[in-house]
């Protein structure tokens, strides 16, 4: 069954939702912005955001989760490939906090957008 096309695509949705477990359980940085997106979810609910502020929301969180999984993913590649303090693996794990920085501005300028003219 595993080795069909479908078997295998549905093989790796088995390896991806592990994935999302590991990152959940096993890493603070993924811990906080899930707790975010909790209280940015119930807050949603809270002011009755619309639709549309809805979509942005889900695609911010989205975002943010996604690309701190990845840059735990390079963090682990880092670590792995070279244990020791190297200039090169310190521009690598710089860049790719970076890359998790554009992601969280883009996601605070939109809470700013949506939630401010509430208050
Ligand atoms: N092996 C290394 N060589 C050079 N610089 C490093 C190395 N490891 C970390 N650094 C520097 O330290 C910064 C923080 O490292 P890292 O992202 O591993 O966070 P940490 O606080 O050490 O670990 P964690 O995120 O798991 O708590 C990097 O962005 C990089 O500038």
């Amino acid at each position: 069954m595993w080795d069909t096309f479908l078997g295998k695509r549905l093989k790796g949705a088995k390896y991806a939702i592990k994935g999302a477990y590991l990152l959940i359980r096993n890493e603070a940085s993924i811990q906080v912005q899930v707790f975010i997106a909790i209280v940015m979810t119930i807050a949603g609910f809270y002011f009755e955001i619309s639709k549309t502020e809805w979509i942005f929301q889900i695609l911010a969180i989205g975002l943010v989760l996604s690309v701190e999984g990845l840059n735990t993913a390079a963090e682990e590649i880092a670590n792995f490939v070279h244990p020791d303090f190297h200039s090169k693996i310190g521009y690598i794990k710089d860049v790719a906090a970076g890359a998790v920085f554009f992601a969280a501005i883009t996601a605070v300028i939109i809470g700013c957008i949506i939630y401010i003219p509430k208050f």
